[in-house]
């Protein structure tokens, strides 16, 4: 099949294919959707402001393709069949001129193929008529959102075509050829787009990345703990090597330990000298009869020789004692060295790092080898010297270091102080009293009355209906996305002037029956994800009184009776903190109520409970960007340039590790992106260790964690600055590895 005829085949099918089942008008009943702040539509209302599709002209359509279906059997083939061998060029060509131009008529907007569920969630606009298209409808497959608004003029294929009109057979094969060039034009300006990406195309690639990459913190965190330990003394150790002084200062006082081995050496030669000289005066001594001047002559001579001989002794005392310590320094110094070198293993992707590696291991070799030498010098003058000294680079354990941190080593920094995480004061609800008027009490309970029948069971007790823009799933039901109804609209707006901020977006309500006193709704945190993390969340209590009961983990309980016609207030971010639950009423008290209805007849036990909340399923994605400056493009949105609807959520500045904001200023975010720390590297006046930086980070992170435990916390590789210094830090810093 060429691909013209593949077009044509596609331009033809577009109104075969599976659409869904016309959607129904407005009901007219009086339910109206529930409208949030920002104008938003509830489920429904976007297809019913379209016309319906005429489908004279598909149906006719349809009719074709099913005798050819008939005739071949294989579904497959149906459209190349067809093209290529029942329809002349020219047929297909009126057909769906015929079929564009009768769409038109019909449809103010939407695509002509009316299929909005299933080609995709954008539509390009025709700059000449007023039809807009999917962009698989109109061939311009794989084009982005972005490419499609840089589209200054595009015709749509029923523009398009009346331009090249066939005047013959084969001109009709060179107008979809023409037709197909948009394609092409297509792509360069998607390439072109590529080249170009801005500072937002670039953070929106890099946090998709992060999104979509299961790996968080926690995950990390074990081995973050290793590399507090290992890898940062290593990054400080190679980033010191790399051009700091202290570094060079570090390897001349090491050269200088290894000068000593000739010290140690000539200990040894020393001490021969003494054995020789002790027995030259013993010499002397059994020569005592020797002439006068002689003796005089070789005790002057000799008792020179044995001052000098005193002096150096002493020297070699003293000497003796600094080299044991120089010795002892140097194997520490020596094994630090080499537990550092080890994980150091996972930098080797960086050439200069290896370098730095190789010629690091390299001194360490000889080094290693002089010291042997030094030790089996060492040990005789030890022995004479200072017993009492221990030598730890002598000890047999061979196995691995440990991961404690070397405490002696000269880039040692202890960790900062830590306070435990304490929960923040956060009040679990806010109640009001008498926020209903009789008259709408009646006109709500009277809607409730009529849709008795559609309330469905939960938990084997209490039964639940529910209305929202989007459906609804917790633990044990799903609801789907229903269309509010007016008078529970007025329900929420008599509740709004309560509401901390009287313009939240609630765009569901779940009522809850609880028939009698012994419906309940256990101890559980309204904390799914679908609901937006700085959602109010509004319970409206309509008929018989019952007790509301909160509990926080410290084992704070708190309990308020939920009179008729009131209201209280929680909040999202509230759930991570305190549960909420309705007891059963005991049975002493239940068969008090049996014996008040046997004898009154008292009718209502029956107790509604109306709670709004803001609900989407991209909630689910939600994102708190916690960062620098370099974050400051970050737009939340729905527009061109934003995150888009999907990823909704608030970016918070940071602009150091210390200042990442407590939890409860954060917020029980889905996602949270800590993109912070160039600062504090590139900080001279502030020159804590990578270590004591990375115990802040980690410490800011459990405290995250702690308070939303169902959150994940990212950390975000931090962007190079104008320094190269200071990318040179943050290259060791971030390990190569994407985070930390
Ligand atoms: O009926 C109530 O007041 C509580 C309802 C509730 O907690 C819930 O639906 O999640
Ligand atoms: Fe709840």
């Amino acid at each position: 099949m060429t691909r013209e005829t593949r077009l044509q085949a596609n331009i033809i099918k577009k109104p075969l294919g599976n659409r869904p089942p016309p959607r129904k008008s407005e009901p007219g009943t009086g339910l109206i959707p529930l409208k949030n702040k920002a104008g938003s539509k509830s489920a429904g209302n976007t297809p019913n402001s379209s016309p319906m599709l005429n489908n004279s002209v598909l149906h006719r359509n349809v009719t074709h393709r099913r005798n050819i279906v008939e005739e071949t059997n294989a579904e497959s083939d149906i459209e190349v069949d067809v093209v290529s061998q029942d329809t002349s060029a020219n047929d297909v060509s009126s057909q769906l001129k015929e079929m564009l131009s009768s769409s038109t008529n019909i449809l103010n907007n939407g695509c002509p193929c009316q299929d909005d569920a299933l080609k995709g969630p954008f539509l390009i606009d025709c700059t000449k008529c007023t039809l807009s298209w999917h962009p698989e409808c109109s061939n311009l497959v794989g084009i982005t959102k972005a490419a499609s608004k840089k589209l200054t003029s595009w015709k749509c294929p029923q523009c398009f075509l009346p331009q090249h009109k066939p005047s013959s057979d084969s001109d009709e094969g060179n107008a979809f050829s023409e037709f197909l060039k948009v394609t092409a034009d297509i792509r360069k300006c998607n390439e072109e787009l590529k080249d170009s990406a801005t500072a937002i195309d670039f953070f929106n690639a890099h946090i998709k990345h992060l999104l979509l990459n299961e790996d968080s913190y926690v995950q990390h965190s074990g081995r973050i703990q290793k590399l507090e330990t290992h890898v940062t003394e290593i990054k400080d150790m190679l980033l010191k090597l790399d051009g700091n002084e202290q570094m060079h200062e570090e390897l001349r006082s090491i050269k200088k330990l290894i000068d000593m081995k000739s010290q140690a050496e000539s200990l040894a030669v020393l001490q021969e000298e003494i054995q020789s000289i002790k027995a030259a005066l013993a010499t002397i001594t059994a020569n005592q009869t020797h002439e006068n001047t002689t003796h005089e002559n070789t005790k002057t001579a000799t008792d020179l020789k044995l001052t000098a001989i005193q002096e150096t002794l002493d020297c070699v005392e003293t000497h003796g004692t600094e080299l044991q310590r120089a010795n002892v320094a140097l194997k520490e110094e020596l094994e630090w060295l080499r537990e550092v070198l080890e994980p150091a293993e996972e930098t080797r992707n960086c050439t200069n790092q290896t370098s730095i590696l190789d010629s690091i291991n390299a001194t360490l070799t000889s080094m290693n080898s002089q010291l042997e030498s030094i030790g089996d010098h060492v040990c005789p003058i030890n022995l004479n010297l200072a017993d009492e000294h221990e030598q730890p680079g002598r000890t047999t354990n061979q196995q691995s270091p440990p991961l404690t941190p070397n405490t002696q080593s000269p880039h040692y920094m202890p960790p900062p102080e830590h306070e435990p995480f304490s929960c923040p004061p956060c009040e679990p609800y806010h109640y009001v009293d008498n926020v209903v008027t009789d008259e709408l009490k009646d006109r709500v309970l009277g809607l409730v009355a009529q849709l008795s029948g559609e309330f469905q069971s939960v938990g084997g007790s209490r039964e639940v209906l529910y209305f929202g823009e989007y459906g609804y799933h917790y633990t044990g039901a799903y609801h789907a996305a229903k269309e509010t109804p007016l008078v529970i609209q007025d329900l929420l707006q008599a509740v709004r002037p309560s509401l901390p901020n009287s313009n939240s977006i609630l765009n569901s309500c779940l009522i809850t029956r609880y028939a009698n006193r012994s419906c309940h709704i256990p101890m559980h945190r309204d904390n799914e994800t679908c609901i937006d993390p700085d959602s109010v969340i509004v319970t409206v209590s309509l008929g018989k009184e019952r007790a509301i009961k909160f509990a926080n983990a410290s084992g704070t309980e708190h309990t308020q009776d939920l009179k008729d016609r009131s209201v209280y207030i929680m909040s999202r971010f509230s759930q991570d903190f305190w549960e909420h639950g309705i007891e059963p009423t005991d049975a002493r008290e239940e068969s008090e109520r049996i014996e008040d209805e046997d004898t009154d007849g008292a009718p209502s036990e029956v107790r509604y409970s109306f709670t709004f909340r803001h609900i989407a399923p991209h909630f689910k994605n939600s994102l708190a960007i916690i960062g620098d400056s370099n974050t400051q493009h970050i737009k939340f949105g729905k527009k061109l340039g934003t995150l888009g609807a999907w990823a909704p959520g608030k970016r918070l500045k940071a602009s150091k590790i210390e200042n990442i904001p407590p939890p409860h200023e954060i917020g029980p975010y889905k996602n949270i992106i800590i993109h912070t720390g160039i600062n504090n590297i590139s900080d001279d006046n502030h020159r804590r260790s990578n270590n004591a930086l990375i115990s802040v980070l980690k410490k800011k992170c459990d405290d995250i964690l702690s308070c939303y435990p169902n959150s994940k916390v990212h950390i975000s590789l931090l962007f190079p600055t104008k320094s190269k210094y200071v990318n040179n830090r943050e290259r060791h810093s971030a390990s190569g590895k994407g985070r930390y």
